[in-house]
């Protein structure tokens, strides 16, 4: 197919949390296709493990690791501006990184822990990297959502979950706020040539339900029926790369097709209010 031959000669990938999962698989990928790649991080000595294989196997040399934590509004800052000072272009930009089912905590900046990584965490990024994108153009935003988006709601009343909070449903509203973000977003990028699309990546082998004891040992009786991280990365891979996807923006994917989004998550109003109260509670203006 034309994407096993597609080649990233030439372009700069940056992806979250590519560590670890689905993340570290897609580097990988990319980076045996030429790209030029930047694992960004939170813990630097376990991507620095993870660079330093994927350089071992592919033969690129051109991986690299820097700081990002996204549950840090400074860390984002500080990681868009060392990034632009550094690199002159950027062509892909993987939203990867996530939490679920963590304890009721908070950001640095006081958002509620999925909130703010998922979903405003990469909100605050992609703001911060947009100009360079497009003067990158053609160039792909590809936000990593869940099929969990379709038990999420977007509560403005308590959207830091101080008045009632469950940790599942936590993370379900953040992987809304993903689908949602991502259709504001295309929106708003038609007429350039920079494509927004989201995912769901299918249900994986990582250690992203590491806060749950239950879940852990759920996933680990039904391993044999999720996804390796390799299969996982598939569907991020595919809308990063895929030529056929070259102008196609605002959709939903899923095992590498366009798949159901929840009515919620096709609801232009609800996606507008959470633009501007992301814009409001990071304190920028993006219009
Ligand atoms: N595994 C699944 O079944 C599944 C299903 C649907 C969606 N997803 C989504 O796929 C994405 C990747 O998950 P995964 O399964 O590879 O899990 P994972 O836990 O292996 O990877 C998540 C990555 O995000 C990073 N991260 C967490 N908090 C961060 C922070 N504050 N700053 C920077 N990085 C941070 C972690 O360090 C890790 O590298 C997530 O967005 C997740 O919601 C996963």
């Amino acid at each position: 197919s034309s994407l096993s031959a597609a080649r990233l000669e030439g372009k700069v990938a940056i992806i979250t949390g590519a560590n670890t999962g689905i993340g570290k698989e897609t580097a990988r990928d990319l980076a045996r296709r030429g790209a030029r790649v930047i694992v960004a991080c939170r813990d630097i000595a376990k991507a620095e493990a993870a660079a330093s294989e994927i350089r071992a196997e592919t033969g690129n040399q051109q991986v690299t690791v820097r700081k990002l934590d996204l549950a840090d509004t400074k860390s984002i800052r500080e990681f868009a501006g060392k990034f632009l000072a550094e690199e002159k272009e950027l062509h892909i930009l993987i939203n990867n990184a996530g939490v679920m089912l963590c304890p009721y905590s908070k950001t640095a900046d006081g958002f509620e822990m999925h909130l703010g990584v998922n979903h405003l965490g990469h909100f605050l990024l992609t703001f911060l990297l947009l100009e360079r994108l497009k003067q990158s153009a053609p160039s792909r935003i590809v936000n990593v959502s869940s099929l969990a988006h379709h038990a999420g709601r977007i509560r403005f009343h308590d959207l830091h979950g101080e008045k009632r909070y469950n940790r599942g449903l936590a993370y379900c509203h953040s992987k809304l706020a993903n689908v949602l973000f991502t259709r504001e977003l295309a929106r708003r990028l038609q007429g350039t040539k920079v494509t927004a699309n989201a995912l769901h990546p299918g249900s994986v082998q990582s250690e992203l339900v590491r806060h749950s004891f239950l879940m852990m040992r759920l996933w680990k009786i039904f391993s044999f029926f999720l996804k390796t991280p390799w299969e996982g990365a598939q569907t991020s891979i595919y809308c990063a790369v895929a030529e056929e996807l070259e102008s196609v923006t605002g959709q939903y994917f899923s095992d590498c097709q366009p798949a159901y989004v929840s009515p919620w998550g096709r609801d232009d109003e609800t996606a507008k209010k959470l633009w501007s109260v992301s814009c409001e509670l990071l304190g920028i203006q993006w219009d």
